[in-house]
């Protein structure tokens, strides 16, 4: 394969129809799933020249975690829907590639043996454990237990998802529940026995500064597009901003995160990471969201699609795709390390390009 569209395309072919279209699909219209990859291709890099080195250093640190390049893998959910092996091959070829796997809450396997696959590729593989707070404090308590005990070295509490979204490619097909042997795992031997996830509109900041509390572990939120948000987090002691729309799952009317990206770098003033996932599909991405002030980039879907495509040897070069097309597009930036990658390089396409 030569590229993650490649790897999309042989996806589509092999997932049943109503598999694919819970992957792909977007709420409402689809205008922000759409807007994502979109804006992306909106910006362009000023390239430098003469660099003055043959290599590049790649390598990011992150709260808890040292990872091999800028790019870790967003959560998402029913990874068995996509392979048999499911969240097992994809925690294996994350270890290997030496990023961050934030696990779903969601997955089709447990925080615990996702973490135990990790390992036997790499000892020091890092997880970290994507959280929809439960009303039902005690039901969040166990869940960030579990997490802990795993060995997540830190909480990713998705705050986009006061209420599911709208996903009408699910609505057509009627697909509202997963097939019979598969279970969202983390949500077993819970009090009052298995749940469904709960998304609920009563959680408020007062919810988060308890986990913040109740937990020693770096605590990030995902789903910030407001800047006086991002602001609100710093405030709230947390250590780091995932800067999405939930792959325009979500709120359909939302923008582009990568469109928002510089207004939170300024508010956030470099006090904790700003993270960005949404459309990111060429190591171009990764330059731009990088050059506007992301210290990293997630990506959802593609994984997915190698994982559709070819278990866990597709999420490997998914990963290393993006690995070499990155270091590719640093390389002709006239760059030698992420530093490199500064504000004045990102222009916008057309006659106007610069006025930014
Ligand atoms: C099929 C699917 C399931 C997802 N499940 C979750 C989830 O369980 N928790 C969460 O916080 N985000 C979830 N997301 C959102 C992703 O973490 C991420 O924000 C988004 O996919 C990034 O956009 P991209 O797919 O364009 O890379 C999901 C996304 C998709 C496509
Ligand atoms: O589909 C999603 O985007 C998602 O976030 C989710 C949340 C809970 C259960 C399954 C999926």
């Amino acid at each position: 394969m030569t590229s993650l569209a490649e790897l999309h395309d042989v996806a589509r072919q092999r997932l049943a129809p109503e598999h694919y279209d819970y992957f792909a699909g977007g709420a409402g219209d689809e205008v922000a799933l759409a807007d994502n990859e979109r804006s992306f291709r909106r910006l362009a890099l000023l390239p430098r020249i003469l660099p003055g080195s043959a290599t590049r250093d790649l390598a990011v640190r992150l709260p808890g975690a040292e990872a091999s390049m800028p790019v870790f893998v967003s959560p998402t959910a029913f990874h068995r829907l996509a392979h048999p092996d499911g969240e097992l091959a994809t925690a294996r070829a994350v270890a290997a590639a030496g990023t961050v796997l934030i696990a779903s809450m969601a997955a089709t396997v447990a925080i615990g043996d996702m973490a135990a696959a990790a390992r036997e590729v790499d000892p020091g593989a890092t997880l970290w454990f994507q959280l929809y707070l439960q009303t039902d404090r005690e039901v969040t308590d166990l869940l960030v237990r579990r997490a802990a005990d795993a060995g997540c070295s830190a909480l990713v509490v998705t705050v986009d998802s006061p209420v599911f979204g709208r996903h009408e490619r699910d609505r057509r097909h009627g697909f509202t529940d997963l097939p019979d042997g598969l279970f969202a795992e983390n949500m077993r031997d819970l009090p009052g026995g298995p749940r469904n996830i709960e998304m609920s509109p009563a959680l408020s900041w007062a919810d988060l500064d308890r986990l913040r509390e109740s937990t020693s572990l770096p605590v990030l939120l995902k789903g910030v597009l407001h800047p006086e948000d991002a602001h609100l987090a710093v405030e709230h002691g947390m250590d780091g901003i995932l800067v999405s729309n939930h792959g325009g799952r979500q709120l359909d009317a939302a923008p582009a995160p990568v469109d928002v990206l510089p207004r939170i770098v300024e508010v956030v003033g470099g006090r904790v990471p700003v993270l960005l996932d949404g459309g990111v599909r060429r190591g171009t991405d990764v330059a731009i969201a990088l050059a506007l002030g992301a210290t990293a980039v997630g990506i959802g879907r593609p994984v997915l699609w190698g994982l559709a495509a070819a278990g866990e040897s597709g999420v490997r070069q998914v990963l290393e795709l993006l690995r070499e097309e990155f270091d590719d597009a640093l390389a002709l930036c006239g760059g030698r390390r992420l530093a490199d990658l500064t504000r004045d390089l990102v222009t916008v396409r057309g006659p106007e390009g610069g006025k930014w």
